[in-house]
């Protein structure tokens, strides 16, 4: 079985992440794709991150009609910061019978080398690199290649100009988010507040 790792805050999720990941299946030919939230990047020190459970809920709930997208929890009882050898290393250990690969943005593959054990990741485990139409330095960009690729694949995926910074962005300047996230989770966002306070 093989599985890719999709981490991320998902602070929230949104359509992009669920069209990129239903995307992936098939041109990564993956089984599964779980996404992994992060309950702290340990690159990130994001004051606007909330609770890694609310996260999770909207993740879940995105993710209910989708059989083949699993929402995990799985970093919650591993160490903070959350590094993604130490997620990898774990989870094979704990599933040895499923090969994982992981997911990438070209947004984080531009600064992979300063990720824990970056070569160790990428001389264990095959990674997948996508386009990410990103709101910030790296938009449009193509990604970035290592010197020593290993199994490093490059995924011709669609672009979806959505970004969790923009939904948190319109939600605190009492603009309307819809379309931007699964109805599901905008009924979270609505009942909760979530975000209300401008960042
Ligand atoms: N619209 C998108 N298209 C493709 N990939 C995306 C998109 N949005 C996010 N991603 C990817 O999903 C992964 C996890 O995303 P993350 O939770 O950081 O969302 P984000 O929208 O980038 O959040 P933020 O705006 O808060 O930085 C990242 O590696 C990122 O590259
Ligand atoms: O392992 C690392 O050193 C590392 C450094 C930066 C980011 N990550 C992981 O990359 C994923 C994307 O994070 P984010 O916050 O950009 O959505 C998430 O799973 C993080 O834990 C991991």
């Amino acid at each position: 079985m093989k599985v890719g790792i999709f981490g991320g805050s998902f602070n929230p999720i949104h359509n992009g992440h669920v069209a990129l990941a239903k995307s992936l299946l098939g041109v990564a030919g993956l089984d599964e794709i779980w996404f992994m939230v992060s309950p702290q990047n340990p690159l990130k020190n994001a004051p606007e991150l909330l609770d890694e459970d609310i996260r999770l809920e909207m993740v879940r709930a995105a993710l209910s009609d989708e059989p083949r997208l699993v929402a995990s929890d799985y970093e919650f009882a591993l160490p903070r910061p959350s590094y993604t050898w130490n997620t990898l290393t774990s989870l094979s250990r704990a599933f040895p019978h499923i090969v994982f690969s992981l997911l990438i943005g070209g947004d984080n593959w531009q600064c992979f080398h300063k990720w824990y054990r970056s070569r160790d990741i990428i001389a264990n485990y095959p990674i997948v690199v996508y386009p990410r139409c990103a709101d910030g330095p790296f938009a449009g960009t193509v990604p970035v290649r290592h010197e020593n690729p290993g199994h490093v694949t490059f995924a011709d995926t669609p672009l979806l100009d959505i970004s969790s910074t923009e939904v948190r962005k319109r939600i605190a300047g009492g603009k309307s988010i819809a379309g931007m996230v699964p109805p599901e989770v905008e009924a979270i966002i609505t009942d909760r507040c979530l975000y209300a306070r401008a960042f």
